[in-house]
């Protein structure tokens, strides 16, 4: 997971909508179209940054639909300028995370898929710039005089948004151009102006720019057909439950980290009783039975097996089909030890093993009031609940 921030600009006047109001404001269908493109970014596991850049004399209108839509919490308003450069140069000056990947989105661009903004990460981290732009389909031509000059359509891209940067350098790129008075069309020719290179992510032809009224009906259509970002979200959960009982000679591991204790976890495998029920959490989620089902305990393979590779293995089941991590809440149920000296270190390894980060693990530790068979200390037991989203 590569976190990146968003600045969406919605500070325009959408003269060209021609629609009295600024487009950022009109519904495709049941949502404004500046909530169609910022749920796209609240929703984005990766995107744990949003600056929202404004007209000053709609702030109020803005805050009002995005306290309606519970998405006041989830950015920072600021200001833009005349310009579309110049919001993005506002935008720029109320960014907090500076060393993660920045994007600049068209709030008026509401389709951009998942993928396609992971992918911009994935290049913006290793190679500094990028863009989403897609191969032109019309034959475009240039006027010289009162003539059209065919030109190579094979070389031909159009830009869209997001277009990604290091921060530093998008901020070079913008403060040069500012002192020289220099306006562009896009950020990208901004940097390309630095001599910097910006790699291409080809994106798609639904990642449209609403611009004329025109593109207001094909925007509507396609978010009744199969674009609406808000019900394609796929949620699953999950949730598991786990019993080991304590024997002597065995290690006690838990959320894979060995704890000191005079008993260990007895188990076919290694008794991670907090793995086994994150696992079963997940496999729960995508409907995939429990661990048993995969990694039986009458299996040699699997005797004393590391429950870290196991939980591994089911958890490349779940990105296979397609989902990322939401968050896991879970609890040990344990007398003794005592969990909680070790609880930070344990979000951390499942959040490695799961290639997560551990913000989005939460794990708890409880003690049954010395009743019942983890009071007597003879065994411990887990609960894990997961979220799981594509
Ligand atoms: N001063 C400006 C101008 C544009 N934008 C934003 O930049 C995006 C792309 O610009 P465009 O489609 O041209 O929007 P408008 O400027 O609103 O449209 P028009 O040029 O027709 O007035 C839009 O999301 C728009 O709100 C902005 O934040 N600040
Ligand atoms: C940034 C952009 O969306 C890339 O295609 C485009 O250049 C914005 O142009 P606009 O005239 O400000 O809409």
């Amino acid at each position: 997971m590569i976190n990146y921030t968003a600045i969406v600009l919605a500070a325009g006047q959408g003269k060209r909508m021609h629609a009295g109001q600024n487009k950022q404001f009109l519904m495709i269908n049941d949502l404004p179209l500046i909530i169609h493109t910022l749920t796209v970014f609240v929703q984005d596991p990766w995107c744990n940054e949003i600056v929202l850049v404004t007209n000053k004399q709609e702030n109020a209108q803005m805050e009002e639909i995005l306290h309606q839509h519970q998405l006041s919490d989830r950015m920072t308003l600021v200001n833009g300028g005349a310009e579309r450069q110049d919001s993005v140069y506002e935008g720029l000056q109320a960014v907090k995370r500076t060393n993660q990947p920045v994007f600049i989105h068209d709030g008026a661009r509401p389709f951009v898929k998942r993928e396609h903004l992971h992918q911009l990460a994935e290049v913006v981290t290793e190679r500094r710039a990028g863009l989403l732009a897609v191969p032109v389909t019309d034959t475009i031509k240039q006027k010289q005089k009162e003539q059209l000059i065919t030109l190579d359509r094979h070389s031909l891209w159009a830009a869209q948004t997001p277009q990604g940067f290091h921060y530093p350098l998008i901020l070079k790129a913008h403060e040069e151009a500012k002192s020289q008075n220099y306006y562009g069309t896009d950020d990208a020719s901004l940097v390309e102006r630095l001599g910097e290179a910006v790699n291409v992510v080809e994106g798609s032809y639904d990642n449209m720019k609403l611009t004329t009224p025109e593109d207001l009906v094909k925007a509507k259509s396609y978010a009744a057909h199969k674009g609406k970002v808000v019900k394609d979200t796929m949620i699953r959960i999950g949730q598991g439950f786990d019993v080991h009982q304590f024997a002597e000679g065995r290690k006690c591991i838990v959320g894979g980290i060995e704890i000191p204790h005079d008993k260990g976890l007895l188990g076919h495998s290694d008794a991670d009783v907090l793995l086994h029920t994150i696992a079963d959490a997940c496999l729960g989620a995508i409907g995939e039975g429990d661990i048993g089902r995969h990694f039986p305990d009458t299996d040699d393979a699997f005797k004393d097996a590391d429950s870290g590779k196991l939980l591994q293995q089911v958890w490349k089941f779940v990105t296979d089909q397609g989902y990322e991590l939401g968050n896991i809440d879970c609890t040990v149920i344990a007398q003794a030890p005592k969990m909680a000296p070790y609880v930070e270190e344990i979000q951390r390894n499942i959040a490695a093993l799961l290639n997560s980060d551990a913000e989005r693990i939460n794990v708890k530790a409880t003690t049954t009031e010395k009743l019942g068979f983890t009071g007597r200390k003879e065994g411990m037991a887990a609960q894990a609940v997961v979220l799981l989203q594509k």
